[in-house]
């Protein structure tokens, strides 16, 4: 399967802070590929750093077959990369559905009808279509953040735990909506819940101390308990 997208031994900064040392990986076109580690080894500052958020100060970052490294966000994104971050990124004080209005690109017939696919998936988003964004739930935040982004016609989905401090009974919901998505999009996701991950993840890496140091297949990695307890904490 070709790769749509491409990290090779980027490195990156944060201020005078060194974070990212050597980070290597793939994303197959129409799968999910996902991100783990620890807390702070470096996930969000690789997603980051592929938006254009970070400077790449070196390696490359190649996204179907152009260098894509320290070219602007907005450029970035307009080559078909979106990017639901951890902190979701919604206006808290636009409605639901001036926050999709917001992000839609495009108000042509390829966008309504995948306006109308994530409304279907999210029923939640519909029916609190003139609530605020900030007065709605975590999970329904969480619903808005990722129907945002899915509303364009992406290439490529960039998705920072999308579980983070939500009750497990919409983690489950979560993870079905992504199960669906990514029947139509390539998802690169960061998650911690690892439950979730294994569930809707095919291929994944491992980032510890800011280097990719393990990769393989999600169905693999549940049988590797000195992997898992090494590199993730997980017993
Ligand atoms: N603005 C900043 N200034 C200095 N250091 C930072 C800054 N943002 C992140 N870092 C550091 O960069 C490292 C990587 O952080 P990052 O958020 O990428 O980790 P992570 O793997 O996504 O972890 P988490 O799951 O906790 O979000 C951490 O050591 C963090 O403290």
């Amino acid at each position: 399967m070709s790769s749509l997208l491409r990290l090779n031994q980027v490195e990156a900064f944060i201020q005078k802070f060194h974070i990212l040392h050597d980070i290597s990986f793939e994303v197959p076109k129409g799968e999910v590929t996902v991100l783990l580690g620890r807390n702070g080894a470096g996930k969000t500052t690789t997603l980051r750093t592929i938006m254009g958020l970070n400077k790449v100060s070196k390696g490359s970052i190649n996204f179907q077959g152009e260098e894509i490294g320290n070219l602007l966000t907005h450029r970035i994104a307009n080559k078909g990369i979106g990017f639901v971050p951890e902190e979701q990124g919604i206006f808290g004080e636009l409605t639901v559905g001036e926050n999709m209005r917001v992000a839609m690109k495009k108000e042509d017939e390829q966008t309504t009808k995948r306006m109308e696919w994530v409304l279907d998936l999210f029923p939640d988003l519909k029916k609190f279509w003139k609530k605020p964004g900030g007065a709605l739930s975590g999970g329904q935040k969480q619903m808005l953040a990722i129907a945002r982004a899915y509303v364009n016609e992406n290439e490529l989905l960039l998705i920072d735990e999308p579980s983070k401090g939500l009750a497990p009974i919409i983690v489950d919901k979560v993870t079905e909506s992504i199960q669906q998505m990514k029947e139509q999009t390539t998802i690169l996701l960061v998650e911690q819940n690892f439950l979730m991950a294994s569930k809707i993840g095919k291929k994944f890496y491992i980032i510890d101390d800011g280097r990719t140091v393990h990769s393989g297949q999600m169905d693999e990695l549940k049988e590797d308990k000195v992997l898992m307890k090494k590199y993730l904490g997980i017993s």
